[in-house]
C-alpha cells in the first residue's frame, strides 16, 4: 500500500506510527503491518525480539550501516507493538522527558533505598 512522501527528521516516528495504526483491519495481503496485527501479539513480540537481537549482532559483527538498517527494522516493529498494546508515542516521549537529567546511577540507588 502506498503512503505520502517521507518525512525528514525525527517527525518520521509520529508519521510512521500514524501509518502503522491506520493498518488495523486492513487486508493482510495488502500490508505487512496488517499481517502482523492479524497474526497477533505473540508474533509481534517475537519479531521485536528478533530485530533487537539483529541490532546487537550488527553492532558486534558488522558495520554502522547494518546497525542503521537493523535499528530501522527494530523501531518499526517496536511501533507495531506500541500500536497493538494501545501505547501512543507521546506516552513514551513523556516518560523519557520525566527521566531526562536523572542519572541512571542515582535512579538505581533511589530504587534500592
Ligand atoms: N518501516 C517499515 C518496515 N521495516 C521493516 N519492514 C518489514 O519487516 C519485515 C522484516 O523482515 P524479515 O526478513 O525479518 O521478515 P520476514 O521474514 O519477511 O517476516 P516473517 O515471516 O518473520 O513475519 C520485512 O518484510 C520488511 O519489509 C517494514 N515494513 C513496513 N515499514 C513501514 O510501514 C509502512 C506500511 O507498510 P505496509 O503495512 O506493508 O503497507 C511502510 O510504508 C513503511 O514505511
Amino acid at each position: 500500500m502506498s503512503q505520502s512522501a517521507a518525512v525528514p527528521g525525527p517527525e518520521i516516528i509520529e508519521a510512521l506510527y500514524a501509518v502503522i495504526a491506520s493498518r488495523r483491519g486492513v487486508d493482510p495481503d495488502q500490508s505487512y503491518t496488517a499481517r502482523l496485527f492479524a497474526k497477533g501479539r505473540v508474533k509481534i513480540c517475537n519479531k521485536m525480539g528478533e530485530e533487537a537481537f539483529e541490532v546487537a549482532a550488527a553492532a558486534l559483527a558488522e558495520g554502522p550501516d547494518h546497525v542503521v538498517s537493523e535499528s530501522a527494522d527494530l523501531l518499526y516493529h517496536l511501533m507495531v507493538l506500541w500500536a497493538d498494546t494501545g501505547v501512543e508515542p507521546a506516552s513514551v516521549w513523556a516518560e523519557l522527558a520525566r527521566r531526562f537529567g536523572t542519572s541512571g546511577i542515582d535512579e538505581k540507588a533511589a530504587r534500592k533505598g
